[in-house]
């Protein structure tokens, strides 16, 4: 099985992925972290790669930026290539001080305004779920190797760069009780559910929208290390 954006054959990806939305994040997570990686995608420079994990077979795969990226790519890793679980790892801006630089997020919901699932599946929710059973798996990770995570809602935005005219990290953490932001977990959360497969996320907070300190561009690529071991560690 191959499709337009993917020339993985069907076995060449294990039943766990973990998604970045940098494929230098998923070649980094690959050479850093699995024994034999074998890469199987480079359509678009979207990396994927396939190795063990103390004896288990993990894929790793870039998700692109946004809910149309991440749209596509899960959409078609769940379908065709009958993929079980995608736990996102990704980068986040704080919409409040109670969260640092390097905090982990788990997700427990995602929040957008967005038409993704409306689009995809007549859904009008605007809330997403995580799967609790592979969210629980990380939480219970990140007991087991000591790494503190902060459990809330992420706001899942369409758009990066805001006019001022338009509701900031103000209104969505007051008003919808959004504790960071990133632009993917909603649709991911989406096609897992409509798909009858497993998907749940997990953020290091890369930039503060109240202090606005953030990381560089290398070090998201990279510095994520305590995030990737309790995704790793949730797979076994
Ligand atoms: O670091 P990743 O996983 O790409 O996640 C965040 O970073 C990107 C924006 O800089 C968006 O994709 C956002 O969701
Ligand atoms: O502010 C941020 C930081 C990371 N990712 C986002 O989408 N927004």
């Amino acid at each position: 099985m191959t499709t337009a954006h993917n020339t993985a054959k069907f076995e060449d990806i294990a039943k766990t992925v973990l998604m970045p939305g940098d494929p230098l994040r998923a070649k980094y997570i690959a050479e850093t972290y699995l024994e034999n990686p074998v890469q199987f995608n480079s359509v678009r420079n979207m990396f994927g790669y396939t190795g063990s994990y103390k004896g288990k077979q993990i894929s790793v795969m870039g998700s692109g930026m946004g809910m149309a990226s991440i749209g596509i790519y899960s959409y078609e890793l769940f379908k065709f290539y009958d993929v079980e679980n995608i736990i996102r790892v990704g980068s986040a801006g704080a919409y409040t001080d109670e969260l640092n630089i390097h905090d982990i997020v788990l997700v427990d919901s995602a929040w957008s305004e967005s038409t993704f699932a409306k689009v995809q599946a007549g859904v009008e929710n605007d809330i997403q779920l995580p799967n609790e059973l592979l969210t629980k798996k990380i939480e219970d990770a990140a007991n087991r190797i000591h790494t503190p995570i902060v459990k809330g809602r992420v706001h899942s935005s369409d758009v990066f760069y805001h006019e001022d005219n338009v509701p900031n990290h103000v209104d969505f953490y007051n008003d919808h009780n959004c504790i960071c932001t990133e632009m993917e977990s909603y649709a991911l959360f989406h096609n897992a559910r409509i798909l009858g497969k497993k998907a749940a996320s997990i953020l290091t907070i890369s930039d503060s929208l109240v202090t606005h300190e953030e990381i560089s561009a290398e070090e998201r690529q990279t510095s994520l290390n305590n995030m990737m071991k309790i995704a790793l560690e949730a797979c076994l």
